[in-house]
């Protein structure tokens, strides 16, 4: 029996931890271990992680183990890493001490770096690069609340283990009733949703708006506009193929969300989290900037008004 575990159960692996622990309750294929920490922990491990969604009617999970540590991980095939990136170093360091030579990891996080800074701790392992979509949060630790359209997984092949036999996460995927697509190369996908997400991110965070909002207001439109035209000059650069009108289909796919959504990068900074995404989103587009000669004053000018809210909270 192969061991799937999900690391965090936030908006995203509260979401697709909950669907896929949902289908083995009644299949049994797989051996489920969710890892959580402090307060979620406790909740899980007594209640079950519930997941208030329109997709589920039944709200309620419970895994075949609910653990604390990552060190308590036993013989993993398959890791779903659902972490925000400040956690991301420190569980891949933790990881590495309990992976095995075919534990395979599966990031389901925004940005466009993810691989390569996972590779870089854990060198040996198939990584399936990955993005979502989701408009999930934490209603209150072990409880995720998702709204709209259903959920939307996007994984490619490990560019370094190409022929890694990962049919089973492709059914898996599949008997878990979760929307996805696999592909042979997932990083124009990955690219795709950093475009959207950096853009709608850092807007929403500046205004404390909502995707809506930034698709209809002229002023959140032409600063996310002026972002995304970074973007594109760095995606160029690297050799990344996105199409010539991704401004205009971007602003398309935020459509498809309910206009009240907001982004998780707008919730962390609004609600003054300790910590948040500002790095993933701002500072890697700063970094790739200067790495390839590209100016990028919108983004600065943003990471820097962002930088002063977050002081003054
Ligand atoms: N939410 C969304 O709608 C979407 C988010 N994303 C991306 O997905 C990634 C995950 O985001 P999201 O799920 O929203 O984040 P959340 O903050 O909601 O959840 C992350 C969870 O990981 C837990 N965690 C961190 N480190 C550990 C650890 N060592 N052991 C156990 N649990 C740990 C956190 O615990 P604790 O609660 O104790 O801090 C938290 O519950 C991010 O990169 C985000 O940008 C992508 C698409 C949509
Ligand atoms: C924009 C959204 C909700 C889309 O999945 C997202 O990825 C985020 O807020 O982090």
């Amino acid at each position: 029996m192969k061991n799937i575990v999900v690391v965090g159960l936030g908006g995203v692996g509260g979401y697709f931890g909950f669907k896929i622990n949902q289908f083995n309750e009644t299949t049994n294929q797989f051996t489920v271990s969710f890892i959580a920490r402090n307060q979620t922990y406790d909740i899980v491990k007594n209640n079950g992680l519930t997941l208030l969604s329109p997709e589920h009617p039944n709200s309620i999970t419970k895994p075949n183990h609910v653990l604390q540590n990552i060190n308590e991980i036993n013989d993993p095939d398959l890791i779903l890493i659902c972490v925000k990136e400040y956690d991301l170093e420190n569980v891949c360091k933790q990881l590495k001490q309990v992976i095995t030579d075919k534990t395979i990891l599966l990031p389901l996080m925004n940005g466009a770096d993810i691989y390569d800074r996972i590779r870089k701790i854990i060198p040996d392992n198939t990584i399936l690069p990955a993005c979502v979509y989701v408009a999930s949060h934490i209603k209150e630790k072990g409880i995720v609340e998702h709204k709209g359209k259903a959920g939307k997984l996007i994984f490619g092949k490990d560019p370094a283990h190409l022929s890694t036999e990962i049919d089973w996460i492709i059914e898996l995927m599949k008997n878990s009733q979760i929307d996805f697509d696999f592909k042979d190369n997932s990083f124009a996908d990955i690219w795709t949703k950093f475009f959207f997400v950096s853009s709608f991110g850092l807007v929403t965070a500046k205004y404390n708006s909502s995707i809506g909002t930034v698709c209809t207001d002229e002023i959140q439109k032409q600063e996310a506009a002026d972002i995304m035209k970074e973007v594109k000059l760095i995606a160029d650069k690297k050799g990344i193929n996105l199409p010539e009108d991704i401004i205009e289909k971007t602003f398309e796919k935020a459509m498809t969300f309910p206009p009240a959504t907001p982004t998780s990068l707008q919730l962390d900074i609004n609600v003054k989290k300790e910590n948040s995404e500002l790095e993933l989103f701002a500072g890697a587009i700063i970094n790739y900037g200067k790495e390839l000669t590209i100016e990028t004053p919108f983004t600065e000018k943003i990471y820097n008004e962002l930088k002063e809210i977050i002081k003054a909270s």
